[in-house]
């Protein structure tokens, strides 16, 4: 209990400076990610309209859970996910919310990487107009991940803080409209293979988690109040509701049900030498890279809350967790099957824990009975939305693993 006394005051001294913008500009780089690649597939297994209304209803159910995460996180005075858990279910539950923050954002670090390690050799052998197999190093896409790691990712990961990463959020989310305009103006037909619908859920579910970084930015926002915070969600999630619609919608329009798990490789696949092409694969690398620092805050936070809890801030912890986790994500990404397997599982397991069962179950156990009894409409709101994530973690799971077991599909297989 002292201790949680020292935190609140950490909390209360601590000033926030970041502007309302910029607060967008990081939430909005949270949740877009490499989801956004998956999306187009997603639509191809259940058409437009299906989609649309999927979409609407995570984009939704995604506010209602920030909602939630706030209206808690008021209740105990404290900004932090894990310190929720905490308040809720004790060790127990920081160490959920802990595990399950660390997975989801590992797992989207590795995608991101992942989109690196196989986007990035093919741009820069058709810029340099190398051969196909020339065998140069700097051609080798596990190289490639190890220098952009270490000379992008790792100095921004080092920041203190994360309001720090407003200007370069602004720039990854342009590279991401960039993306869209180019996709939207490509839109002509095109035919290649055929894929299955396990994985639609668990991608949008994927694509819209962003929970583990709302209780941080809300701690540096400046004068922040609940109402400002749930304005600055409710706007970033509107933002990427749009953009993933488009990205979804021209990308199937271009390819119909032919596309890939992966956008990009569906589109490499026309002309992997066209400059429009080629600069819009430049732009979602970059806008990826410049995403993994944003996750990674959260992830050190977590492994903080859970293994030193009792610490003040400290340089050496900062910088060596970053470093650690990175040389582990560089590893992960080195030996990594493909892309599907990290949205399915991910998306599957961490991701409806972290949008639906935890800020409905910790809100349910936090805000007090006398405030609002068990059976008033708000916890009886929050309970629904808790079975549903479970309904929809089995079901998602039971999918994916029907999908393995008859061996329809590659989601395991390589390229
Ligand atoms: N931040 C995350 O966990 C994933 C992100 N929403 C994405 O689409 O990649």
């Amino acid at each position: 209990m002292n201790r949680l006394f020292a935190e609140e005051r950490e909390h209360l001294l601590f000033e926030g400076k970041t502007s309302f913008g910029m607060s967008v500009f990081n939430l909005g780089n949270a949740i877009m990610g490499s989801g956004i690649l998956g999306l187009a597939y997603a639509m191809a297994n259940t058409g437009i309209l299906l989609f649309l209304f999927l979409l609407t209803a995570v984009a939704g159910l995604s506010c209602y859970s920030i909602h939630l995460l706030l209206k808690s996180s008021g209740v105990v005075g404290i900004r932090s996910y894990e310190q929720l858990g905490f308040r809720a279910f004790g060790i127990t539950g920081k160490m959920a919310a802990g595990i399950a923050i660390t997975l989801q954002n590992i797992g989207a670090m590795s995608s991101y990487l992942y989109i690196v390690k196989s986007e990035f050799p093919l741009v820069l052998q058709a810029f340099l107009k190398a051969d196909t197999n020339s065998g140069e190093w700097y051609l080798n896409g596990n190289y490639l991940v190890v220098l952009v790691s270490l000379s992008l990712i790792l100095p921004l990961a080092l920041m203190k803080q994360l309001g720090y990463l407003g200007y370069a959020s602004g720039f990854s989310l342009s590279c991401m409209v960039f993306f869209l305009s180019a996709v939207s103006i490509y839109h002509h037909h095109h035919s290649l293979s055929v894929p299955q619908t396990a994985y639609t859920i668990p991608i949008l579910a994927f694509a819209f988690v962003c929970h583990p970084e709302v209780l941080p930015i809300y701690t540096e926002l400046r004068n922040p109040t609940q109402r400002k915070m749930q304005h600055i969600s409710n706007i970033s999630i509107l933002i990427m509701y749009t953009m993933y619609f488009l990205a979804a919608l021209f990308g199937y329009l271009t390819f119909y049900t032919n596309v890939e798990a992966e956008l990009l490789h569906t589109y490499s696949r026309i002309d992997p030498y066209d400059t429009l092409i080629l600069c819009v694969r430049l732009a979602v690398l970059t806008a990826v890279t410049l995403t993994v620092p944003i996750v990674l805050f959260p992830v050190r936070r977590a492994i903080q809350e859970m293994i030193f809890p009792n610490k003040t801030f400290n340089w050496i912890r900062h910088v060596a967790i970053a470093v650690v986790l990175l040389t582990f994500i560089n590893m992960l990404v080195i030996f990594a099957p493909n892309i599907l397997g990290i949205f399915g599982i991910i998306g599957a397991t961490s991701a409806p824990c972290l949008i639906f069962i935890f800020p409905a179950v910790f809100y349910i156990r936090i805000v007090p009975k006398d405030k609002e009894p068990m059976r008033s409409t708000p916890k009886i709101f929050a309970a629904c939305f808790a079975g549903l994530g479970v309904l929809f973690m089995i079901m998602s799971l039971s999918f994916i693993i029907i999908d393995w077991t008859t061996g329809s599909s590659s989601a395991l297989g390589g390229h």
